[in-house]
């Protein structure tokens, strides 16, 4: 099986202004391999760094050491790890999909532009793109009146419907995701469970944090124990 994901090598440390500039190491040397159709759940104690690892996996943080591989729909591969921001930009844009467990979006945007955005970044016609992102957002049982509201006000359940359907509208090669069935009733549960088992269908790479055991089970190929750095030293 081929990766779509190779992380190896991976530092990062946190210099704690409140403490003197002192270093806090929480990842070294920490490596991962994820291929295609594969789900890989980080496990751990809290603190560990699982949160860590996935923020370097989007490139919300910068890596002090080691590489990310990501490998492109078009077959080429990026090192994340030495991307810029404007190319950290576009790879989120083409390459890595991320669902978390809170919505962050622009105010006053509609739940149903929120989700059909990354549709309709990638050149997919306004129409289309709004019909995908109503039909997904049917499947998570977001009632229709909600469609047309910004989400600011959406219960957590239902923002987290909203940044579920944004993360599954278009078919990433890396997906992280984040909790992604935390704030969500059974029968929303299970609708996840199919939309990663569709994603790992079509080929996509996963990552997640799943809190909840029996959803980890069902969904995870592997799990990656992210040990705490201090007690494994
Ligand atoms: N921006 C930051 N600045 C300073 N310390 C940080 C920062 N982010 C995380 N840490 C510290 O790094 C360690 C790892 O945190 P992280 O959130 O990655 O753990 P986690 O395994 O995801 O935990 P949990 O399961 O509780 O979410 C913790 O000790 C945390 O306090």
């Amino acid at each position: 099986m081929s990766w779509t994901l190779r992380a190896e090598g991976l530092a990062k440390s946190f210099t704690l202004h409140l403490q003197g500039g002192v270093e806090m190491p929480v990842l070294r040397g920490a490596a991962l391999e994820v291929g295609a159709g594969e789900c890989v759940a980080l496990s751990g104690p809290s603190g560990a760094g699982k949160s860590t690892l996935m923020r370097l996996l989007q490139g919300n943080y910068g890596a002090d050491a080691g590489r990310i591989l990501l490998r492109r729909s078009d077959g080429s591969v990026a090192d994340l790890a030495q991307a810029s921001p404007r190319e950290v930009i576009a790879l989120r844009h083409d390459t890595i999909g991320h669902v978390s467990q809170f919505l962050r979006v622009i105010p006053r945007v509609p739940a149903l532009e929120v989700v059909a955005e990354p549709l309709t970044a990638r050149g997919v016609p306004g129409e289309e793109a709004r019909a995908r992102a109503a039909a997904l957002l049917h499947r998570l049982n977001l009632p229709e009146r909600l469609h047309a509201l910004p989400p600011a006000t959406f219960s957590g359940g239902e923002q987290q419907r909203v940044n579920l359907a944004r993360g599954f509208v278009a078919e990433y090669p890396l997906m992280l995701l984040d909790e992604p069935t935390a704030s969500l009733d059974a029968v929303n549960r299970e609708v996840v469970i199919a939309l990663i088992d569709e994603a790992k269908a079509r080929g996509a790479a996963l990552v997640g944090i799943f809190h909840d055991v029996e959803v980890r089970h069902r969904v995870a190929d592997r799990v990656l124990e992210v040990a705490p750095l201090r007690e494994a030293a």
